[in-house]
């Protein structure tokens, strides 16, 4: 691209601290807005997507996760979606909008939050930008409002051949970055306005920290879940100009912004985001400044005073030792409350909204930040609560999501030893006065931290800690370890901190870990280079200290493989009770357990099961997992015979309809061929040893076998499914899982 003479070609700026960024990866600069990271795709990527060229600055993992499940529902359009952990990004055709300068301007929309821009969705948003533009000589920089919180952004793309080439290409807003300076007018109707209005408690912390700066208190740590952090720094930055810097930016950038900082009038205040830890030297830099200290590159006759730096925070004691010394003033944002929450929405959706709507709206936003509540109540306004409730599966897909209800004792068959001794730890009856329906038990964990389940895969270990949850009227995290871990330094040890930030907001509460031996492998062993396990660990241990001192949490993590866990973490006070989860042993477990699971079937006269499973492979040899398999198959089978006959009658159909969304025909092979997808799905799944947890469909999946498709699953279909039924693990692996066993339950 050539750049125009009215906009010299400024330096590509890049952002990735370490790996190279991908060809074709556009990057918007973090300075577009306050509380955003995002990446620019090419149109031409979108079918290619991969998760690995989302890079981000601030939140890697979310964004990398958010991206990976958004993406695709996003697609074909718009050509361009971007979105971070707090934004919605979307841009729309800057070549067809805006011809006059094709290649020099980009079109970004900023939506409100985490809303799915759905294809619909996302070009209404598109067409209201390009109205509101039209006519006008759009310059890099302008910000127009287009709707209630919808603003587009006119950002200047730069590089090799524009937008439509595969070079590696920085994006940057041609005009100054802030919300203040960019568009004063915007500063009342932006986030600022918006998160005030909604969350009036966030006008208190922002006059708190605007007190703070006041009185000139030259450290302060700002603590909360981040993004209310982020948050409150939004509708600060509003009344004064705040810099921000990455605690592992390079010297140079943060001695710039510490240079723009003190030249800005009043005084700027530097922000810089802790979580992930700060890097010695920028901690260095930034405590100089805040005693009058001049930043490299400072020229005497540019003035300005020492400035005011921001740690924001999780925690005021993550902070490093040389903040926290020198820390003159707190201001903590707590975590939103279900009360708050109910008072933002019903304050948001005014009077569009029925009350029960409102109190699912609050209850499914359990754990979100201050802003990602309000993005959800904006999607109700919109959309309405069944997009409510899509918005916030898909939205878990990518982060942590705190489910609440679900998995009841009933859906489990057998395991009940397990059952038992998991209870023994949680009392689930400790307080007689609140019920277990009403979501208000207190959970006794018995000052117990946790427990470990282990065992063979698919032997419902997942299903249970999601049951302790359901059974308590307790919310549920459910982390995978590996997803975790990061390739960057501090990352993963920031993310087990996340999830204990979460499971604090969303308490009482149950939080999972799968794969712990992945997670948590035993220290000192060498098998990473960085030692990121060895951090990991220490991390976990404690987090774990921290909740043994509240009795809300409750730990329940699952292993194939505890003899690989740390030992630190299964000493006593921490996960030091092991609950061994074994396959069904006898015909009547494997019973109990294909009873549960087909509770919500539509059977055609009795079914004898002992003689289903006689036709299965004997026992131990089938899981639970497996079980599942067989009443999936059978009802398959089922499905299939339907529309076999069904097909066959159907010209002699009295009124000739063939409604789609009427016909049970029509019903029962979408279903069936649903089905033939998740099987499909399970079998990789199960072959591969490593279930996904699964059950967060769990539910959905049993009422969409008992749903108005019609299908009856006889005797018949049972017996076809067990007859075609293989095992997932074979004797040698049984036999591994049982020395294993014994060795822990012996400690030989
Ligand atoms: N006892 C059981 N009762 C009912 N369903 C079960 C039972 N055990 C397993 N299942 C079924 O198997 C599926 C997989 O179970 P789950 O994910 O809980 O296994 P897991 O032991 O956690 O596996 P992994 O060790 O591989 O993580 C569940 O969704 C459920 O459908």
């Amino acid at each position: 691209m050539t750049p125009s003479p009215s906009h010299p070609r400024p330096t590509p700026t890049l952002l990735s601290k370490t790996a190279p960024l991908p060809a074709s990866t556009f990057l918007l600069h973090p300075s577009l807005h306050p509380a955003s990271h995002f990446v620019l795709i090419p149109a031409a990527q979108h079918a290619t997507l991969q998760p690995a060229p989302f890079v981000s600055i601030n939140s890697r993992l979310a964004t990398l996760r958010t991206t990976e499940h958004f993406l695709p529902t996003l697609h074909p359009v718009p050509p361009v979606a971007l979105l971070s952990p707090s934004l919605w990004l979307s841009v729309h055709r800057p070549i067809s909008i805006l011809p006059s300068q094709p290649s020099a301007v980009a079109l970004v929309v900023l939506a409100p939050l985490f809303p799915p821009l759905r294809a619909p969705h996302a070009q209404a948003v598109a067409r209201l930008a390009a109205k509101a533009l039209r006519g006008r000589d759009a310059l890099p920089g302008d910000v127009v409002p287009v709707s209630r919180g919808v603003f587009v952004v006119v950002a200047r793309v730069q590089g090799e051949g524009g937008i439509s080439t595969s070079t590696k290409v920085a994006v940057q807003l041609g005009g100054a970055p802030t919300v203040a300076n960019v568009a004063p007018e915007l500063a009342a109707c932006a986030r600022a306005k918006w998160m005030a209005e909604e969350f009036c408690r966030v006008k208190e912390f922002v006059a708190e920290l605007d007190a703070c700066v006041r009185q000139r208190a030259r450290v302060i740590a700002l603590a909360g879940l981040e993004k209310d952090a982020a948050d409150v720094i939004d509708v600060y930055e509003a009344a004064a100009p705040v810099v921000r810097v990455d605690g592992h930016e390079k010297l140079g950038k943060v001695g710039d912004a510490l240079i723009a900082a003190r030249q800005t009038t009043p005084p700027g205040v530097v922000v810089c985001a802790a979580e992930g830890g700060v890097d010695t030297a920028v901690v260095g830099l930034l405590l100089n400044s805040a005693v009058g200290e001049k930043p490299m590159g400072w020229h005497e006759a540019e003035g300005g005073d020492e400035t005011i730096v921001i740690f924001t925070c999780e925690e005021v004691a993550n902070l490093p030792p040389a903040v926290l010394t020198r820390v003159e003033a707190e201001v903590i944002v707590p975590a939103v409350t279900e009360g708050e929450r109910m008072q933002a929405v019903s304050q948001a959706v005014q009077e569009d909204a029925a009350e029960t709507d409102i109190q699912e709206i609050a209850r499914m936003s359990t754990g979100f930040a201050r802003a990602e509540v309000a993005g959800l109540a904006s999607v109700y306004v919109d959309s309405g609560i069944k997009s409510c409730r899509e918005a916030v599966k898909l939205f878990g897909k990518g982060k942590l999501t705190v489910d609440v209800g679900g998995v009841k004792w009933g859906d489990i068959g057998g395991l009940s030893a397990p059952k038992e001794e998991i209870l023994e730890l949680v009392d689930l009856s400790s307080d007689p006065t609140k019920g277990h329906s009403d979501g208000d038990v207190v959970v006794n964990t018995n000052r117990r931290v946790g427990v470990l389940l282990y065992g063979p895969p698919g032997t419902g270990k997942t299903l249970l800690a999601r049951a302790v949850a359901g059974e308590c009227g307790c919310s549920f995290i459910s982390v995978k370890g590996p997803e975790l871990l990061d390739m960057y330094v501090g990352e993963s040890e920031k993310n087990v901190r996340e999830v204990f930030a979460r499971a604090a907001t969303a308490a009482p509460c149950v939080v999972f870990f799968d794969e712990l031996d992945a997670l948590a492998p035993a220290r000192g062993r060498g098998a990473d280079s960085g030692g990121v396990s060895d951090r990991v660990v220490s991390q976990l241990l404690s987090e774990f200290d921290v909740i043994a001192s509240r009795n809300d949490v409750f730990i329940i993590a699952a292993s194939n493989r505890p003899d690989l866990v740390d030992p630190g973490l299964l000493r006593p006070g921490r996960l030091d009770k092991m609950i061994y989860v074994s396959m069904p042993g006898s015909r009547k477990e494997q019973e109990a357990i294909l009873k549960a699971q087909t509770r919500k079937f539509q059977l055609k006269g009795e079914i004898d099961f002992e003689e289903v499973l006689e036709n299965a492979p004997p026992p131990p040899t089938l899981s639970g997992a497996d079980l599942y398999s067989l009443a999936a198959g059978a009802w398959m089978h089922a499905a299939k015979e339907l529309v076999g006959s069904e097909l066959d009658d159907e010209e002699t159909t009295a009124d000739g309809s063939n409604s789609v969304e009427d016909d049970p025909v029509e019903l029962a092979v979408k279903e069936a061929a649903d089905w033939a997808e998740r099987q499909e799905f399970r079998r990789e799944w199960l072959s591969e040893a490593k279930a996904d947890s699964h059950t967060n469909g769990y539910a959905e999946e049993r009422n969409s076998f008992g749903n108005q498709s019609g299908v009856q699953v006889s005797q018949m279909d049972f017996v076809a499914a067990a007859k075609e039924l293989k095992p997932s693990l074979n004797s040698k692996q049984l036999q591994e899982y049982e020395e294993l066993r014994v060795r822990i339950e012996t400690g030989v």
